[in-house]
């Protein structure tokens, strides 16, 4: 809804539709109202839209896009309709104004925001363009290098830089709609013409042609197969080098491409999927509407190696104050200089700096050996070693020094969270929050419940990750959790196709080709090969406590391949030997080579092992890599291991770089079909049956046989599940 009232001279246009005031077919309409009968009121001499609740307004109504061509055709025309008013229309921006919410600030003829405000046409980010004439609109106000850099990021600018740039008027600490109200009446009888955005020429560069081409460049290596960057950059070129009239063409014509590619519908699945997980529930009944956190006025970090420096980062940045623990003193100043160089780097990209962060003051972040100095902390996190004898060590300190009621979090990445639990005398506090490295980059917080992890240690834990600006998602307890356990299966295909006769660079290729910022080796070489080996090796896969005459190529009668095992045998841990599935320029080196030794080592393997090398196609290759892992989420929602398919794809997109124009694995799933997917993983099963990760899952078999249902029916087939699920 849009409601209108007239003041004196202004007309006001509030546009109504909480919580973000989308700008549903509704409010379009009564916005169009509102605008004819100011037009028509002979008393009303200027106008000013503002929105209720103190925002403007998030822009079109994402939920809407399933009927797109009325959406975005009916924008446009309203736009055009504010900037050709004959009376002044002045926005209040408070709040937000994003997508379509600038668009309609851009078609005003002034624009004043207050000074909280956030401003952006974040369509990008949904796999669309601005399609209400905003890739022509902004350009011609704030030049193409800026616009060009809002619209292909979609990133929020705050008032302040919008003021400096010239995108609205002026901006107020007080009363916006007061402010707003007086510049309405301030402007009437002014003329118009120079205000009509659409009549502005383009503010000229004097390289403009070698300026989009550099740019075109940049977008496209961010993109990687995200078509939205590209076809962004395209419109805002169009307005460049063409009328306002052809430019709006094209930029319609862009549009519809954007809406017909199905990037559109994963990336809007990932916004709501991320929105969605916020709404935990655990089997006990326990939810996120029923449980309330704790506050968290003091934290503590135990271990400070890799992943406890960026949890410690990670909570200064969200100024909570900190304890930072290590075992000993060497440990401790080597952890304490790497976490100082780490938050320099991050204060210098923040406005306000070190002073900002205040990490040099020892009340907010306080050094030590002393376990003694944990004792008021709210919440601790464990982020030592992966070995379950130390951590259990630890957590049973831990519950005898913490005050009751001190959460205590374990960053394991795949250990029993019950069993750490078991060491305390307080096991409803004890959960899993794993995080993913770079721990202070990475948005992923899996929060692992166990089976007496209270609903209030949830609620916390959830809270925590906000505070931390991450994405909290909730699952339950298994090994490997939801990410590293659909992980294991997708890992171990990419290395039985080395074994086969494929390489290293081959199916890296092909997986990022697909969108993945790194390919499988890739990825190992950057996370240690040793990381796998000593998990192995604790889990008497390889190494000493192997029975011996335990054949090369099989555990518990299953295919097992101890390719990672040999390579970690002859010292090659990845990037940090300068050597692993490639070779680096030296140890620490980030450019990887393919190394004809690995590729002599492979063929000298397959014929110790008798196998034939073949050749394998890329689809072979995607196919198996990503159908093993889809198929490992199917068992993991049918064990209720994750509430829901999105809680999957949230994961996979934000910790293991899925790329998000798919929509993350399961929505993946979706789009290429279940059939397809049950198909190919029997027709691979087959081939290789002693590999139970080709095994179509029960889950999987059920939906198809339900004939294929959309991903948001897929749990109510679980929950009416019989018992062979
Ligand atoms: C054809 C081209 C023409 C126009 C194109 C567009 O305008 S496309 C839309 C562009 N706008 C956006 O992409 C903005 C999306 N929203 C946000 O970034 C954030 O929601 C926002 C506004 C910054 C607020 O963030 P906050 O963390 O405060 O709240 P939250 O994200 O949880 O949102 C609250 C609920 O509002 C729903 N919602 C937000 N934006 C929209 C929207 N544009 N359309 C529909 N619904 C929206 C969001 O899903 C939340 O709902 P809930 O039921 O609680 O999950």
């Amino acid at each position: 809804m849009a409601h209108y009232a007239r003041g004196s001279a202004v007309a006001v246009i509030r546009l109504c539709n909480p919580p973000v005031n989308a700008l549903s077919l509704a409010v379009l309409q009564a916005l169009e109202d509102g605008l004819k009968k100011a037009d028509a009121d002979p008393s009303v001499k200027a106008v000013m839209i503002c929105g209720e609740n103190g925002k403007f307004s998030a822009g079109a109504d994402i939920r809407g896009f399933s009927s797109p061509e009325r959406h975005g055709g009916a924008l446009g025309p309203i736009v055009s309709l504010i900037e050709s008013s004959e009376k002044p229309v002045v926005a209040a921006i408070e709040g937000v104004a994003l997508g379509g919410g600038l668009e309609v600030a851009l078609g005003c003829h002034y624009r004043i925001a207050h000074m909280k405000a956030q401003m952006g046409l974040p369509e990008v980010t949904i796999g669309l363009l601005p399609g209400a004439e905003g890739t022509q609109r902004l350009p011609r106000l704030i030049g193409v290098p800026a616009a060009l850099d809002m619209i292909t990021t979609g990133k929020h600018i705050p008032a302040t830089e919008a003021l400096k740039l010239g995108l609205v008027d002026e901006i107020v600490e007080e009363n916006t709609i007061e402010a707003a109200i007086r510049l309405a009446n301030k402007v009437i009888g002014q003329p118009l013409g120079p205000r009509r955005l659409s009549l502005k020429p383009i503010p000229r560069l004097p390289n403009m042609e070698a300026f989009l081409r550099e740019a075109l460049v940049r977008v496209k290596q961010q993109a990687r197969g995200w078509l939205a960057p590209e076809l962004c950059f395209q419109a805002v070129r169009a307005a460049a080098e063409r009328p306002f009239a052809a430019g709006v063409r094209r930029e319609r014509e862009l549009l519809q491409v954007l809406l017909t590619s199905g990037q559109a519908r994963a990336l809007q699945h990932a916004f709501f999927a991320e929105r969605a997980v916020r709404r935990w529930a655990a089997p006990s009944g326990a939810s996120w509407s029923s449980a309330a956190p704790q506050p968290v006025r003091k934290a503590a970090v135990v271990g400070l190696g890799t992943m406890g420096r960026g949890i410690v980062t990670s909570l200064v940045k969200a100024n909570i104050p900190l304890v930072a623990l290590e075992q000993n003193l060497e440990y401790l100043n080597k952890g304490r200089k790497a976490v100082m160089l780490l938050l320099e780097r991050e204060a210098m990209k923040m406005e306000g700096g070190a002073q900002t962060l205040d990490f040099h003051n020892p009340a907010r972040l306080h050094f030590t050996v002393d376990f003694d100095l944990l004792r008021d902390v709210d919440l601790v996190i464990e982020a030592v070693f992966e070995n379950m004898a130390l951590k259990k060590e630890i957590f049973h300190k831990l519950s005898k020094i913490c005050k009751p009621g001190a959460l205590l979090c374990t960053n394991t990445s795949a250990l029993n969270i019950d069993e750490i639990a078991s060491a305390t005398s307080c096991p409803q506090q004890v959960i899993g929050t794993h995080f993913f490295s770079p721990a202070h980059v990475m948005r992923l917080l899996e929060i692992i419940r166990g089976r007496h992890t209270s609903p209030t240690a949830i609620a916390t834990a959830m809270q925590l990750a906000k505070a931390l600006k991450k994405v909290g998602v909730v699952v339950g307890n298994c090994f490997g959790f939801v990410g590293n356990r659909m992980m294991f299966p997708y890992v171990q295909q990419a290395v039985f196709l080395l074994e086969e006769g494929s390489r290293p660079e081959a199916v890296d290729q092909v997986l990022e080709d697909f969108g993945f910022k790194l390919g499988p080796f890739r990825m190992s070489d950057l996370a240690g090969l040793d990381v796998g080996w000593r998990s192995r090796k604790d889990q008497g896969l390889t190494g000493p406590s192997l029975p011996s005459g335990t054949p090369a190529r099989q555990r518990h009668g299953q295919r097992y391949s101890p390719l990672p095992d040999l390579l970690c045998e002859q010292g090659r841990f990845g990037q940090k030997t300068g050597k692993g599935w490639y070779q680096y320029e030296q140890a620490g080196g980030r450019t990887a080579t393919p190394d004809p030794w690995l590729h002599s080592f492979l063929s000298h393997y397959r014929d110790t092992h008798h196998i034939k090398t073949r050749f394998i196609d890329q689809e072979e290759i995607l196919e198996r890599c990503l159908f093993s892992l889809i198929n490992e989420g199917f068992a993991i929602l049918a064990e209720g291991i994750a509430s829901g398919p999105e809680h999957l794809d949230v994961i996979y997109i934000n910790g293991y770089g899925w790329p998000k124009h798919r929509g993350g694995p399961m929505f993946y799933a979706s789009t290429v079909g279940l059939p397809r997917v049950l198909a190919k993983l029997q027709k691979y099963s087959e081939v290789h049956p002693d590999v139970p990760g080709l095994r179509p899952s029960a889950f999987l078999k059920k939906l198809v046989a339900a004939g294929n249902p959309p991903i948001k029916e897929w749990m109510s087939y679980l929950s009416q599940q019989s018992s062979k699920l």
